[in-house]
């Protein structure tokens, strides 16, 4: 590649380049086909941006409070696994980029650094992702131990009773990571030489019987707000209200559950009329651009979440690179406001963007 990175998505081939082929393909893959992973991407190219002129944009304030937490701008770390994978300090060395970006960043269930530390590692607001394991005592001590270690929101992910079908992981016989957290608890190894042992191991742990009753259960043993993840209709953000959750996630997993589901940023209007502001509405999936954050908020999202790019940095150089991918959406977010007529983000609105749909009224 000639010269520094300029863009996010410069940083996908370093991480190519460095990585062995089972991981990079893991982090890198969609489910099946690879329809929804093209499409998450597609479908923010299909937006366009209406923008204001004559609007004294001398400062821009890209600051915003999410569920009590004031974070310098919209953008939150997702949860990703096996940040070891990529470089050896894991998920220390994103939430230290994260710190130093002053944003949030969400703790994957199945990281492979210990919940203890990345809560000693830096003071950056945590989130903590779960997954409920048939052996819910596991996941009850891992919520516990979010708890008790500083974490302000537990993200239920509901997209995902077993695991998509990752063609690539299957070829690669993809391995199943040390996590750590579960040391004594479950063993990771997972020994199946008929393809993805990552799957082999998700189909031991993960509790396919999860269902809405659940939150209740959820809600019984912890007092941290509970963020649902993977909503895709207005159906179940409606659910979603109903059973009490602080939040609601618009994601399709970065593509990785479900193949040809629509992209996140299509339906995320759906859900928001559904939510009617009760709760703030996150999405995450091919977010990649500063005009990507901003057509996001001006479809009614309150933040997005980054997975795949913050990963990429981090396998590139660790820490350093984690900082300069959030730095690089904070800056193209902030010249997009700038240049579309917006200060700060509850300046921008739905009138600021064009979607496909609409497009297309217009011309019939
Ligand atoms: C390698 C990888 C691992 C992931 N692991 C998790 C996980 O442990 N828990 C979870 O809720 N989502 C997980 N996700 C999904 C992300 O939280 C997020 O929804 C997705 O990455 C957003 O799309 P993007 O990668 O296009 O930004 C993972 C995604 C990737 C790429
Ligand atoms: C171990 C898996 C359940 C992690 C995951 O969510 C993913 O790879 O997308």
């Amino acid at each position: 590649m000639a010269g520094e990175p300029v863009h996010v998505n410069e940083f996908q081939e370093l991480a190519r380049q460095v990585l062995p082929k089972m991981y990079y393909d893991f982090f890198a893959g969609g489910a099946e086909d690879q329809y929804t992973l093209k499409e998450n991407i597609e479908a923010f190219c299909r937006i366009t941006i209406r923008p204001r002129i004559l609007v004294d944009v001398s400062r821009i304030d890209m600051s915003t409070i999410i569920l009590g937490h004031k974070t310098s701008a919209p953008i939150i770390v997702a949860p990703t696994s096996s940040h070891q994978l990529a470089h050896p300090e894991g998920e220390v060395a994103t939430a230290r980029g994260a710190a130093a970006c002053n944003v949030i960043m969400a703790l994957s269930f199945t990281s492979t650094c210990t919940v203890e530390e990345v809560a000693s590692s830096c003071n950056t607001v945590r989130f903590f992702q779960t997954y409920v394991y048939k052996r819910r005592d596991i996941t009850e001590l891992m919520v516990r131990r979010a708890e008790n270690n500083g974490f302000r929101a537990i993200i239920l992910t509901a997209d995902t009773p077993r695991l998509g079908r990752r063609e690539a992981d299957i070829k690669n016989k993809m391995i199943s990571p040390r996590l750590r957290n579960f040391e004594g608890f479950i063993s990771t190894e997972v020994v199946s030489d008929k393809g993805s042992n990552l799957e082999a191991y998700a189909a031991k742990t993960l509790d396919p019987s999860l269902s809405w009753k659940d939150i209740a259960w959820l809600k019984s043993i912890t007092k941290l707000p509970i963020l649902i993840k993977g909503v895709l209709t207005g159906e179940d953000a409606t659910k979603a209200i109903e059973a009490g959750v602080a939040g609601i996630i618009v994601s399709n997993h970065g593509a990785r559950q479900l193949d040809y589901t629509p992209a996140t940023i299509s339906v995320l209007e759906e859900v928001v009329h559904a939510v009617q502001g009760k709760v703030p509405v996150l999405l995450d999936g091919g977010i990649r651009r500063g005009t990507d954050i901003f057509k996001a908020l001006a479809l009614g999202a309150k933040a997005i979440m980054i997975g795949r790019p913050v990963i990429y940095g981090l396998a590139a150089k660790g820490e350093s690179v984690v900082k300069q991918v959030i730095e690089m959406l904070k800056n193209e977010l902030e010249l997009t406001m700038s240049l579309a007529g917006c200060c700060t983000v509850d300046d921008i609105t739905r009138s600021h963007v064009i979607t496909e749909k609409e497009r297309f009224l217009c011309r019939m």
